[in-house]
């Protein structure tokens, strides 16, 4: 019998020039950069550079990529009319997968496109993601779509555009960290997900409307959006203990502990911790920030599990008042960036991705017997 790792547990699947993760140090760097050293020190633009090109950008480099995505701010039409007529109950989520996958056939979809090519679609789809999913945001709720602006960052414009106002400094720079943070994180399942799609050498589109399914899920991203349901559910610090307790017994899952990876504490999750500090006693909110911390320490001491990168992040977009379904989308803005340098990756050396399963249904030589006498 072949040994089977449940879940891909431990197994090498490809080698990336992109990301690593060290499970047992609690480190994350990205193209040789640690989190800690680009975290505050550079911003999503710069990092969506670094991912493309795995050198950080000099100034005239940075300019011409910020062009670049500003140039493709504005979304087909047949887009936008799917937005604005999407049903308002969908997940935002599911619009934007759905959106992507649009955007495909709104490309010429030639299978014989070049690097450079492959990399332009790339850069429209870390520039448009977040716009399909401000808009729809507006649009569910009967607002305008404001105009596109080019003089705002990444960061900034996804801001603007789902409250209709330029944001603070503040808000921008928190986001922007939020966005570096989320960026890249190796062989993740939406991300594996997106290369064993491109393996296949299928297009752009396919392997990133397949990752986005596949972050969705609250085993995935999805948890960011758990976790704030959860602190709603809780309701105030002294009823954590009981909730936590209860929860564990029936072996429920507490949103955004632990990790596949990370044996030790997730190195973003400080980093969210202190925005979320920040954020939550600007707003004289602190009960989501004490209910996160006990959850946090009970998890810690009686099964030796950490926060990972969903567990603060929920605190830190609910504070700058990002409606809860818009969580899992934050997500998905950001990881565009490592989702299509993986998929660019991939293609610079493919080979299809078909693993093997261990057969355990019915023994072999069944013979047909009639329908009627079954
Ligand atoms: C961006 C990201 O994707 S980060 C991850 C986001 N996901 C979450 O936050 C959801 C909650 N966490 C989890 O479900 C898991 O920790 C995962 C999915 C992240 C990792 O899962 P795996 O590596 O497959 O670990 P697995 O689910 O097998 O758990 C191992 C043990 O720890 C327990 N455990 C792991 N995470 C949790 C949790 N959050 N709450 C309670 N128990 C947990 C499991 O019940 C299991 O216990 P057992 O051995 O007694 O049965
Ligand atoms: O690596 C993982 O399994 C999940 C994760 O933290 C991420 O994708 O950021």
């Amino acid at each position: 019998m072949a040994l089977v790792s449940k879940g891909l547990e431990g197994v090498v699947a490809a080698e990336t020039r992109l990301g690593e993760v060290k499970g047992a140090e609690g480190i994350l760097f990205y193209c040789g950069y640690d989190i800690n050293e680009l975290a505050g020190h550079v911003s999503y633009e710069e990092v969506v550079y670094l991912l493309f090109h795995q050198h950080l950008p000099n100034r005239a480099e940075l300019d011409a990529l910020t062009t670049a995505l500003r140039a493709e701010r504005e979304l087909p039409q047949g887009v936008i009319d799917f937005l604005t007529s999407a049903p308002k109950s969908a997940k935002p989520i599911d619009v934007m997968r759905t959106a992507v996958s649009m955007l495909g056939c709104y490309d010429t979809l030639r299978h014989d496109l070049n690097m450079g090519e492959h990399r332009a679609t790339a850069i429209k789809l870390v520039s448009q993601i977040g716009i399909i999913a401000a808009y729809f945001h507006r649009a569910r709720q009967g607002l305008s779509l404001p105009p596109i602006r080019k003089d705002l960052s990444e960061a900034a414009h996804f801001l603007y555009l789902m409250s209709g106002e330029v944001p603070s400094k503040e808000a921008e720079q928190t986001l922007d960290v939020a966005y570096v943070l989320h960026a890249e994180h190796g062989f993740n399942a939406s991300t594996f997900t997106a290369r064993v799609v491109a393996s296949t050498l299928s297009d752009m589109y396919s392997s990133i409307s397949a990752a986005i399914g596949a972050l969705k899920g609250p085993l995935h991203g999805g948890a960011n959006e758990g976790v704030i349901h959860m602190l709603e559910e809780i309701g105030s610090p002294d009823k954590v203990d009981s909730w936590v307790a209860d929860a564990l017994a029936q072996k429920k899952k507490i949103m955004g502990i632990g990790h596949r990876v990370y044996k030790v504490l997730d190195p973003r999750a400080p980093h969210l911790q202190k925005m979320a500090i920040k954020l939550t006693e600007q707003l004289g909110e602190p009960k989501w920030i004490q209910m996160s911390e006990r959850i946090a320490t009970i998890m810690r001491e009686q099964k030796g599990l950490n926060a990972n990168v969903d567990f603060y992040s929920a605190t830190v977009y609910h504070s700058l008042n990002i409606p809860t379904d818009l969580f899992t989308p934050i997500f998905a803005i950001s990881r565009m960036s490592g989702w299509t340098a993986h998929v660019l990756e991939q293609w610079s050396d493919n080979r299809l991705f078909r693993p093997l399963s261990e057969y355990v249904g019915k023994a072999y030589g069944q013979k047909v017997v009639p329908v009627d006498e079954r």
